[in-house]
């Protein structure tokens, strides 16, 4: 859709907004083109002699009062307009959160998260002013234009009125080749804001690792380079859009010239007042206003424009994760993969294929094998977040589509290798899905998630704030917090994708003797790198290039003596190094 097929979308819906403003503008209007003409009668009787006393008094005071209401109307109209702009902002705001949180993977593979926030600030400021700023003076403007030119012609005089306009062709040229020149400096300035913006957001996130590898030096100057392309930009775009003013002030003087040159000719002559060549040379002052607003809705048009052009395929991308399903619950059950294969977009291996398996309600299923062997790909299908290219995934004899996202999130916990903290206390932390669990249930988690002893240690235990703007916690106590948050949740599937990396072997020991007693019927699903924490899975898949190379329980494998049994005899080996 194009800038301006979204404006008129967004007029329809708020048109009681802006016709209330459309209505006090042209009241506007019609009170600003009437005041040179009677200024211009109050001279003529002037020098007639004809007015004076209480009614040239009335008449001044008329004038006045028409002043007061300008100023009135003109605060008016602005409200309103600018009340519809930032519901525009609101609007727009809205929709991008909402696509940017229905976006998969796929999608974000593609984008910058800095380049994102730029779009959602710099940009959405830039198409707001379109609607606002640049629908107000551009209303205003046209409005004050055609009543001034129809005074000029029809109040006053047709032959001055032609002369003056004579240089008014030039100036629209003038306008559309500037106007040319402000898109192309727009486009070029929101672009090197967003990359600008894109490294802030990366230094901030990557502070640690930078000042680690000493590349605070080389980051400073990265980013003083793009500071500056981006000051830069935008120096040449208030350059292209300051050459609307010169073209607006040569047009006037040009106008004025020639309206002098005949006005003063025809008064010569008899054939015009003096009042009326004043009237005439207000209106010509009058059309200022016009031709600076020309420039200016060009220049917050053409910003809107360049700043749509990148807004609009972000709003209008394809759900790269689709929801197309049904079935509101997930009853739990049996799920099963059938024979799915999957690979990346642009990728020509295959990252899994022929890949069938079934975990009954309540089972434990391991998922190990070497890095790169596709365990967590098979977790983003089982999570949705990508659809098997061939063989199908079925929860309960339902396939996985048939179910609504909303339904499979909140069948499903799983808590990730790196576990995120937002920035809140860890007891609201762990209770982020049910924020209404009692604290007692909070304790109960983190103990079987073997946090709660850390948890009392911090300053003020539960209550500590963490994340972001808060303490620090470690990794392994992360992992945890994540690990009680999870058990936390009802969802009959639990997931836990090397989750307890970094823990050592005696925590995992016990993390996982307190799940298989909490566990209460569901599901456990263990992807992990140490085979310690999948021996007594019922079932244990090794995966390797996309494919399972070997399955069964932990001696099977022993026996079978392949990948796992000599990855386990080294792991073994390492242990027994450890505590040597
Ligand atoms: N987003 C992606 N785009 C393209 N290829 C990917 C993507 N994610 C993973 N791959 C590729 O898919 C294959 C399987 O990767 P995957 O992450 O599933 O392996 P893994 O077994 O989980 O590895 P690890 O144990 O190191 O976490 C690898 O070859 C990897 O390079």
């Amino acid at each position: 859709m194009s800038l301006f097929g979204f404006l008129k979308q967004f007029i329809r819906q708020h048109w009681a907004r802006y016709l209330a403003a459309a209505a006090m503008l042209a009241c506007v209007a019609v009170l600003t083109v009437s005041i040179p003409r009677q200024v211009g009668r109050i001279i003529d009787g002037l020098v007639a002699g004809s007015l004076g006393g209480s009614t040239l008094y009335w008449q001044l005071a008329g004038l006045l009062a028409m002043g007061l209401a300008i100023y009135f109307l003109r605060v008016g109209w602005r409200l309103q307009l600018f009340a519809a702009s930032y519901q525009l902002g609101v609007d727009l705001r809205v929709a991008l959160y909402r696509k940017l949180a229905a976006q998969g993977p796929g999608f974000y593979q593609h984008q910058r998260t800095g380049d994102l926030m730029a779009r959602a600030t710099n940009d959405i400021d830039a198409v707001e002013m379109a609607a606002g700023e640049a629908m107000l003076a551009g209303f205003d403007g046209a409005l004050t234009l055609t009543l001034v030119l129809g005074m000029m012609t029809l109040g006053v005089d047709w032959r001055l009125a032609a002369v003056a306009l004579l240089p008014f062709p030039l100036m629209a040229f003038g306008f559309w080749r500037i106007s040319r020149h402000v898109h192309q400096a727009s486009t070029d300035s929101l672009q090197r804001f967003s990359a600008l913006n894109d490294h802030v957001q990366e230094t901030l996130s990557g502070v640690r690792t930078l000042r680690a590898l000493g590349l605070e030096a080389r980051n400073r100057r990265t980013m003083a380079q793009l500071a500056a392309n981006a000051a830069d930009a935008s120096l040449t775009a208030q350059r292209r859009e300051a050459a609307f003013e010169p073209t607006v002030g040569m047009t006037l003087t040009a106008a004025s010239v020639l309206t002098l040159s005949l006005g003063g000719y025809l008064v010569w002559h008899g054939s015009l007042s003096i009042g009326q060549l004043t009237s005439f040379s207000m209106y010509l002052g009058q059309l200022i206003w016009p031709m600076f607003a020309a420039g200016w809705v060009l220049a917050l048009l053409e910003r809107g424009k360049a700043a749509w052009a990148r807004l609009d395929p972000i709003l209008s991308a394809p759900l790269t994760v689709d929801d197309h399903g049904s079935q509101g619950t997930v009853p739990g059950g049996t799920l099963q993969l059938d024979e799915v294969g999957f690979s990346y977009p642009q990728q020509t291996p295959a990252a899994l294929a022929g890949v069938s398996l079934s975990l009954p309600a309540g089972g434990v299923l391991a998922l190990v094998g070497p890095t790169g062997s596709g365990k967590s790909t098979l977790l983003k299908l089982l999570l949705r977040q990508y659809h098997p290219k061939v063989g199908r995934i079925l929860w309960q004899g339902q396939a996985l589509d048939d179910y609504t996202l909303n339904a499979l999130r909140r069948a499903i916990s799983w808590v990730p290798q790196e576990a995120f903290l937002f920035s809140a206390s860890v007891a609201d932390n762990i209770a982020l899905v049910k924020p209404d669990a009692s604290r007692a249930d909070i304790e109960r988690v983190a103990q079987l998630a073997a946090v709660h002893d850390d948890i009392l240690r911090l300053p003020q235990g539960y209550d500590t704030p963490v994340g972001e703007k808060g303490v620090s916690l470690s990794g392994g106590q992360r992992q945890r917090v994540a690990i009680a948050r999870a058990l936390l949740s009802d969802a009959p599937l639990l997931i836990l994708d090397d989750a307890l990396s970094a823990v050592d072997t005696q925590t995992e020991t016990a993390i996982l003797q307190h799940l298989r007693a909490a566990r209460q019927g569901r599901t456990l699903l263990i992807v992990s790198h140490r085979l310690s924490a999948v021996v007594d899975a019922d079932e244990i898949l090794v995966l390797k290039h996309g494919r399972v190379s070997e399955r069964g329980h932990h001696t099977d494998l022993l026996a079978l003596d392949g990948w796992y049994a000599s990855q386990w005899r080294y792991q073994q080996l390492e242990a027994s190094l450890d505590e040597c």
